[in-house]
Formats: C-alpha cells, sequence, structure tokens
C-alpha cells in the first residue's frame, strides 16, 4: 500500500492566499543533489521530479528510464527532504523527454508512483482515456495534476484553444496546470485576468504559467509557480526564475512589503551575530528587509535578551525569528555557517 502523501499543501496554500514554490529538480541522478538539496529546498513547498530527465547513463533526446531505476530515486528524494514531490513524466511534444507513444511505460511510471505515495502526479491531457482513467481510478492520496503545454506560440489565454483545454483539464484533474509559451509580455496580462476570472468561479488551484522571457512576469505573480535554484544542473523550463528572484521582483512590484528591523540588546556580540545571520538568510531568499543595529527605535526592535554563545543558541534564536517573520522555514544552514565565521 502507498505511504501517506501527507497534507495536500498546495490547495491550502491556494485556499490561503499563500504562494506556492515548486521547484522542478532536474539532476538526472538526485543523489548528485544529495549536499546541496536542503539548500535548494528552502522556502519551497513541492520539488517536481521530472522523471523524464532521469536516467544513470547518457540521456538521448528521447529517454524512458527504467522503473527500478525511478523508484530508487523516488525512495531517495522521499529519504533526502519533507517536502512532497510532483512526479512528472514531460513528452517531447509538451517540451520534455519522453516519447508521446510510450504510453504503457508512462502508465507502469505513474502507478508505480502513486503505490510510492507521491503527493502530486502530472497528467498530461493528450494521454489517451485509458491512461487518464487508470491513475484517476488509482491514484489513493496522490493529487492529479491534469497538464497542458504548448510552445507554438499561437495559443492565447483568450482564445478558444484553451478553453477546451482547460475543459478537458478540468474533467479530471485535482488541480488544473495550464503552460503556454507568451510572445509578448502583454500575454502575461491576458494569463492575469484569466486566473482571476477563473478564482471567481472554481475551487480547485489553478497553475497557470507563460513560458518564455515573454511570460517571466507570470512566474512572480501566479498564485503558484515553478522556480529554480542556481545549483539546480539548468531550469527546466526557458526564463524559469529562482526563488530569490521571486521575492526582488515581488518586492519591486509592490507585493512584499520591505521589512525594517531594529536588533538591540544588553550584549553587544550576542546582537552583532543575530543581525548578521538574519541579514544571511534574508539575503539566501531575496527578501528586501534589513537589520538595522544603530539602536534606531524608527524601526521594529527585536531584543536579543539572552547571551547566545554557541553557534547552536544563534541557529535556534535567529531560525525562529526568520520564521515569524517570512512565515517560511529558515535557511538553517546558511544561519549556521555565518553564525559559526561571525565573532
Ligand atoms: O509543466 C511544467 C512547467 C514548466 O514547463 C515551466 O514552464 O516552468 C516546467 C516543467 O518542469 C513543468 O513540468
Amino acid at each position: 500500500m502507498a505511504a501517506s502523501s501527507g497534507s495536500d499543501i498546495l490547495s491550502a496554500n491556494y485556499q490561503n492566499g499563500k504562494q506556492t514554490f515548486i521547484i522542478p529538480l532536474t539532476f538526472q541522478d538526485v543523489n548528485d543533489a544529495k549536499h546541496v538539496l536542503t539548500r535548494i529546498g528552502y522556502s519551497g513547498d513541492i520539488w517536481e521530479l521530472r522523471v523524464d530527465l532521469l536516467g544513470s547513463g547518457v540521456i538521448e533526446e528521447e529517454n524512458i528510464p527504467d522503473p527500478q531505476y525511478v523508484k530508487k530515486q523516488l525512495e531517495t528524494l522521499q529519504s533526502l527532504s519533507p517536502l512532497p514531490i510532483l512526479f512528472t513524466i514531460r513528452t517531447r511534444s509538451q517540451g520534455g523527454k519522453f516519447p508521446d507513444t510510450a504510453v504503457q511505460e508512462a502508465l507502469d511510471l505513474m502507478i508505480l508512483a502513486v503505490d510510492a505515495g507521491v503527493g502530486y502526479i502530472d497528467v498530461e491531457i493528450e494521454w489517451p482515456d485509458y491512461l487518464i482513467q487508470e491513475i484517476t481510478k488509482r491514484k489513493s492520496e496522490s493529487k492529479v495534476v491534469a497538464s497542458y503545454h504548448s510552445w507554438t506560440g499561437d495559443v492565447r489565454w483568450t482564445g478558444e484553444v484553451l478553453r477546451e483545454k482547460f475543459v478537458a483539464a478540468n474533467s479530471f484533474g485535482d488541480i488544473i496546470k495550464l503552460s503556454i509559451l507568451s510572445t509578448v509580455i502583454e500575454d502575461c496580462f491576458d494569463l492575469g485576468l484569466f486566473v482571476r476570472d477563473y478564482k471567481a468561479q472554481h475551487e480547485k488551484p489553478l497553475l497557470a504559467v507563460g513560458m518564455g522571457l515573454n511570460g517571466q512576469l507570470s512566474r512572480i505573480t501566479s498564485p503558484i509557480s515553478l522556480v529554480t535554484h542556481p545549483l539546480i544542473p539548468f531550469p527546466s523550463a526557458p526564463s524559469q526564475l529562482s526563488l530569490a528572484e521571486v521575492h526582488k521582483a515581488r518586492y519591486l512590484i509592490g507585493q512584499l512589503e520591505k521589512r525594517d528591523l531594529s536588533i538591540r540588546g544588553t550584549d553587544e556580540r550576542s546582537v552583532r551575530r543575530v543581525a548578521q545571520c538574519l541579514q544571511a538568510a534574508f539575503d539566501e531568499l531575496g527578501y528586501p528587509h534589513f537589520c538595522h543595529v544603530d539602536g534606531s527605535d524608527r524601526y521594529k526592535t527585536i531584543t536579543v535578551t539572552e547571551t547566545l554563545e554557541s553557534a547552536d543558541s544563534v541557529l535556534e534564536f535567529v531560525g525562529k525569528l526568520f520564521t515569524s517573520i517570512t512565515e517560511r522555514p529558515a535557511p538553517l544552514s546558511v544561519i549556521e555557517q555565518v553564525a559559526s565565521t561571525v565573532n
């Protein structure tokens, strides 16, 4: 029986108006990510495992990974990180490496994923009906992300083609994913209005994204966004931004408020350490927030009441502070590293 896929963070965030960040992993072997995975995952909500990019040897333009290899990869990722997994087989015609005709192989891999208890499973709407039905029947606790991609530049957010694709996705998905190549920045405005109108009529989470440079704005504004990280081999789609870049951009367009904090206390060294570690944590994730140590009372005051001798005590103090300010888990390894170097 399937391992538990946990609660559905994506739907919970969506209902609470909190942006969800999905991080696509493009390693061909997740073991290669072992030492950097924690850092890549800070502030993210869900891993996307791009199954069509997995493999032990040289990966050709077309790729069907071995099921045993995929099973091991899933187990490894589940053991390395608590974040839920979106299991994605992206076909050639939709921008990936999996052959469009390898239906049985895709179905077998999807069943394997459901049995492994993945949180989310991407099912392209172009797959034959029997695959879609089989997966929706067997999905258990996994949520089905019904997805459609268009790379032609001919599909518009306001057009009939997209409306039809949406109806197809909505007929079986728990979550709807529409990714369309944007040819002009105005496509992002249409996308924004599409999302607004959709929300007024539907409850299911909608992941709508504009691909390409002209779609970049949508990666900043969309309620659910796919973000990359500098330590990932390559972004899984052109013009994907890092989470830090999204935060910076959200600040610049007035969607993320800057917090100025005055760090004060009687022990000067502890104050300095807290300020430096907290600032490093903010910088890591692109938050615009700033820690002042000049004793100013113009800003919200954070008082360091204890003497923080050890790196661990700084870590604990700053970790909690970071989370209370950002409502996100703290980048502990970054804080730890800075704490051990500040005198
Ligand atoms: O469906 C998508 C969206 C995507 O293509 C993007 O544009 O970010 C990236 C893919 O990894 C993912 O499967």
